[in-house]
């Protein structure tokens, strides 16, 4: 909603301006001197500014330019009660958006606001559609509306320092989205610290996170920064912030609001001005409703959201996907570049991709490696619980359904995130067991075939109950 300054030393006149502005749907602050007016600008965003020249504490015209300065640049309106057309000139000549003499007929004030208006909001847009094209983003491939959404969002959190959020489901490219909000920051030529939050060792960890001095645990023989500070000027990524102990989210709940923190052993106080990226594929308000998040903690986490698409629900990104990862792969293992056939990428396109893209961009290192020698890649080149799952879902009455895909007509709708995690959770379930028989119940095997950790790997087939042993 736009924000509207009045700096003017007659009640009268404030209280019209406000009514008129607010009229307009916009909210309006007033200031009755210049010394006020200045700090206003200074401490909030404003998109246009009345100010009047005669005021108790100086001239407007003097105030012009430490108003245009101020960091939300606004247009500025000057109003003058003399006719005095070399006030105007210099009004003009110093950037000012209009010169309006009181006495104004509502309708030529309400004019000349909502042009200004327009004007900043045409501008806005200009600049945000120039940032989306210079926009840094290494390695992240893909034209859908979606993705360009997401892309929009790094454009703008470039901008500020505001804490940003990233979710997604696993695979979905939450850490290099992390890493091109740094990369696009100011902040880029600082360090990008990482810290997973699945792997913090329960003894370690707030050394880890913190530092320690000399002696402070056995085996601390010298002083060492913790992450936390490694990230200074720079950016801290938490990933997968929703298991991050409950004892530690108050810890950092102060670390966020204060930016300083206690190394342990130490008694006093280091600072670490960082900005928070954090990332997560689980509820966080659903954690929170179970007692198992802080509502504060996430509260704070929340300022900027970027919500990764699943690959499935943009299935339009899979053809440039897969040229970049074939030209990707054969470059670094030295081959010649490879082709492929429609059906290639109609078998791609129709697959379910529950482990998104870390699981495409796997599939096609192992379709590299079975097919070295040949020039085009076909649908055999591909694993087969790919193609099974492609040829049920594409016969009639087939026993396995697309996920996204219902093929019966339904009697009674359920919700749609019921549907969805239904869905999900079949498939998921079904990749999982494809997963054990393809590798063997080989535990590196189906890690290094998924792109699943050790740890997350283990949770999900204790979730499914499926076997791991041999
Ligand atoms: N849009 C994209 N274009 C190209 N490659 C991508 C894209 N998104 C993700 N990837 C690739 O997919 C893999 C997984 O990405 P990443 O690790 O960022 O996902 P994640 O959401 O953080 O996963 P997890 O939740 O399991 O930690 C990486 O190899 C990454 O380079």
């Amino acid at each position: 909603m736009p924000n509207i300054l009045i700096i003017d030393d007659d009640d009268m006149m404030c209280t019209t301006l406000t009514t008129l502005v607010e009229r307009k749907g916009h909210t309006a602050h007033s200031c009755m001197t210049l010394q006020e007016g200045i700090a206003a600008a200074n401490s909030q965003d404003f998109d246009v500014v009345f100010l009047d020249v005669k005021m108790p504490d100086g001239n407007g015209l003097d105030a012009l330019p430490k108003i245009e300065a101020s960091p939300s640049s606004p247009e500025v309106i000057i109003m003058t009660g003399f006719g005095d057309a070399s006030g105007a000139e210099l009004a003009i000549k110093s950037g000012a958006w209009d010169y309006i003499e009181k006495g104004f007929s509502v309708k030529e004030i309400t004019l000349s606001l909502e042009r200004a208006l327009q004007y900043r909001q045409e501008k806005r847009e200009v600049l945000q559609a120039r940032k989306s094209a210079t926009l840094k983003r290494e390695g992240i491939i893909g034209s859908s509306v979606s993705l360009k959404g997401c892309l929009d969002m790094i454009a703008q959190s470039a901008e500020s320092d505001a804490n940003v959020f990233i979710t997604g489901e696993t695979g979905t490219g939450k850490e290099l989205f992390a890493r091109a909000v740094h990369e696009n920051s100011h902040r880029s030529k600082e360090n990008f610290v990482v810290v997973d939050c699945t792997s913090l060792p329960e003894t370690l960890v707030e050394s880890l996170l913190f530092g320690h001095e000399k002696g402070s645990f056995t085996g601390a023989d010298k002083a060492q920064d913790g992450l936390v500070r490694q990230a200074h000027k720079g950016t801290l990524f938490l990933d997968e912030v929703g298991e991050l102990p409950m004892s530690l989210q108050k810890a950092f709940l102060r670390v966020l609001q204060e930016h300083r923190f206690r190394p342990l052993g130490s008694n006093r106080e280091v600072e670490s001005d960082f900005r928070l990226v954090a990332a997560t594929n689980r509820d966080l308000d659903e954690m929170v409703k179970q007692g198992k998040f802080r509502s504060d903690l996430l509260f704070r986490l929340r300022s900027f959201i970027i919500e990764l698409p699943p690959l499935r629900e943009r299935r339009e990104d899979i053809k440039d996907l897969t040229r970049y990862h074939i030209d990707k792969f054969c470059a670094y293992y030295g081959l010649p570049s490879k082709g492929f056939s429609p059906e290639f990428i109609d078998t791609l396109c129709n697959y379910s991709w529950p482990g998104n893209v870390r699981e495409f961009v796997n599939t096609i290192d192992r379709v590299l490696a079975t097919a070295r020698f040949e020039q085009t890649l076909f649908p055999k080149h591909l694993p087969s619980h790919i193609r099974v799952q492609v040829a049920q879902s594409s016969l009639e009455g087939g026993s396995q359904p697309l996920p996204d895909a219902p093929q019966q007509p339904v009697q009674r709708l359920p919700k749609l995130q019921e549907f969805r995690d239904t869905v999900y959770a079949q498939a998921e379930q079904q990749y999982l067991t494809d997963l054990m028989e393809v590798s063997g119940k080989d535990i590196p095997e189906a890690c290094r075939i998924s792109g699943l950790s050790q740890s997350r790997l283990y949770a999900l087939l204790k979730k499914y109950a499926i076997n791991r042993n041999s």
